[in-house]
């Protein structure tokens, strides 16, 4: 089928080439130039596992192709995602002033083939009929331009576009892997040719042509109304967020009462009713989904005159995670002035370049906000020779020197290799070897034997 995905950020450029991989003709929108460049140029201007081997793939297979050109990418797609940004604003709500330029700009181009309009990016509940009425004001502008003569209130979408809601539900890291072996695939939408048109596009997916383990059962497609599937998007991301907020709580009293959280998500998890996933306790969730989806749900309640108290200790419980370790390296060094931390990692989570909303930002700032001087090692933009637009922290090459005259590390991500690194040597080279484990994710024997004072989160 012929596709047209508007935004190629870890979201679009994911969706893009994973769809160019399953065979269909996909063209890529960004109005960011010099990312187009790169990836004209065969290249991923993002971190994520496996994609650049699927762009190599898709481009060498003649299935993808990248532009500015909004209109060539409407004029192509039968089908269009919306896959731009939806930053959270000052006050907590979503910003859709991307969706709102892209929705226009699809409106402007439509030329009378009919076109399935998916939105892909996390919109506030409602949105869809927005899009709708944005499109047909782009379509209504564009006319008025061409000097037609149009009543703009007798314009309607019937027979030339119908919006979807097709939300995204991918990690960061994991995004290819995820795109290939969904849970689920949700579609809201009123108009049947267009949700069957989407179930048409996603078959591959869903009879599990490209899944790891071929064998499983077909991916369960929930067919929706756009409104309660825009509302599986937000709910899904609180609902984790909730549950990392919940054992981190726990883990808060487990520091008090003398007991191990780790134990005790080992066995709360093994109840099939909880689960085990996203029981890792730890110094609290970041990202560019949960911060800014968990606050603009909050936000939509409080519109409806409804107060969502659980979701806002959801993020209160994160907003003092965060500065956990702050308290757990005054308890052990005293004074933070003067001394010097090591962060081990900056990324939100590992096997990911993205930088938003992550922890390691919060710290950084307390930390000098204290007196500290910071140095952080990450083995992905450690090797980049960028700053990542940090200040206030010295981005070290390896980590014998980020050990170096150290007073003490902080596990911030929990990237694989840091499991194994040659903490011997690190102690050696540190004033005071001292390790918060910010993510309960190292060996604390290991780490003993080899000269450290190891401090959990609840563990
Ligand atoms: N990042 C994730 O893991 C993830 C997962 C699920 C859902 N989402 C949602 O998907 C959406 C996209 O997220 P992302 O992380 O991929 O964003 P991103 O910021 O990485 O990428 C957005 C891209 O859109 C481009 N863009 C902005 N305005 C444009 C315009 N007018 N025309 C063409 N391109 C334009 C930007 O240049 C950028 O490349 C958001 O709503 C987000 O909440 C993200
Ligand atoms: O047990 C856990 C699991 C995760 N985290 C933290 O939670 C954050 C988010 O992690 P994860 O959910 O793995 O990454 P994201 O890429 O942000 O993915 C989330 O956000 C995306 C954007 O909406 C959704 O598509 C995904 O389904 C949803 O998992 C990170 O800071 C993790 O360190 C924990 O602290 N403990």
């Amino acid at each position: 089928m012929k596709v047209c995905v508007i935004g190629t950020g870890y979201v679009g450029l994911v969706t893009g080439a994973c769809l160019a991989r399953i065979g269909h003709h996909v063209i890529c929108v960004d109005n960011n130039e010099e990312k187009v460049k790169v990836m004209q140029a065969g290249q991923s201007p993002i971190f994520e596992p496996g994609l650049s081997e699927i762009l190599r793939e898709s481009i060498d297979a003649g299935n993808i192709e990248f532009t500015t050109d909004l209109k060539a990418g409407v004029e192509h797609g039968d089908i269009l995602f919306i896959a731009v940004g939806t930053p959270a604003l000052p006050t907590g709500e979503s910003d859709t002033r991307y969706v709102e330029a892209v929705a226009r700009g699809i409106g402007s181009h439509l030329t009378g083939d009919y076109k399935v309009i998916v939105n892909k990016s996390t919109v506030p509940i409602g949105s869809g009929d927005w899009v709708k009425m944005i499109v047909l004001d782009g379509l209504a502008d564009a006319k008025k331009q061409a000097g037609e003569a149009i009543d703009t209130s007798n314009l309607d979408s019937k027979g030339l576009f119908d919006v979807v809601s097709n939300p995204e539900f991918l990690r960061e890291g994991s995004a290819v892997f995820d795109t290939f072996n969904p849970d689920r695939i949700v579609l809201g939408g009123a108009d049947p040719n267009a949700i069957a048109k989407m179930q048409e596009l996603y078959e591959p997916i869903v009879k599990r042509q490209f899944a790891e383990d071929q064998s499983l059962p077909p991916v369960p497609v929930v067919v929706t109304d756009l409104s309660s599937a825009e509302m599986v998007k937000y709910a899904a991301n609180a609902f984790l967020a909730t549950k990392i907020s919940f054992i981190n709580e726990v883990a808060n009293i487990c520091d008090r009462v003398g007991a191990d959280v780790v134990q005790v998500a080992k066995g709360i998890g093994l109840d099939s009713r909880i689960g085990s996933k996203f029981l890792q306790a730890g110094l609290g969730w970041g990202g560019s989904c949960f911060p800014k989806d968990v606050s603009a749900l909050v936000h939509t309640a409080t519109d409806y005159g409804y107060e969502a108290i659980l979701l806002e200790s959801t993020i209160k419980v994160n907003r003092h995670q965060r500065v956990i370790v702050i308290e757990k390296l005054q308890q052990t060094l005293k004074i933070l002035k003067g001394k010097t931390v090591g962060l081990l990692g900056l990324t939100f989570k590992p096997d990911t370049d993205d930088m938003r909303d992550a922890p390691a930002l919060t710290l950084i700032d307390e930390l000098n906000r204290l007196g500290a001087k910071v140095k952080a090692y990450d083995p992905l933009l450690s090797q980049s020779g960028s700053s990542h637009g940090l200040s206030n922290v010295s981005v070290e090459t390896d980590v014998e020197r980020l050990a170096d005259h150290c007073d003490a590390l902080v596990l911030v991500t929990d990237w694989d290799v840091f499991e194994t690194l040659n903490y011997k040597r690190m102690a050696e080279l540190m004033t005071h070897p001292v390790i918060i484990d910010g993510r309960n994710y190292l060996d604390r024997k290991m780490l003993e034997e080899a000269g450290f004072q190891y401090v959990g989160i609840g563990h």
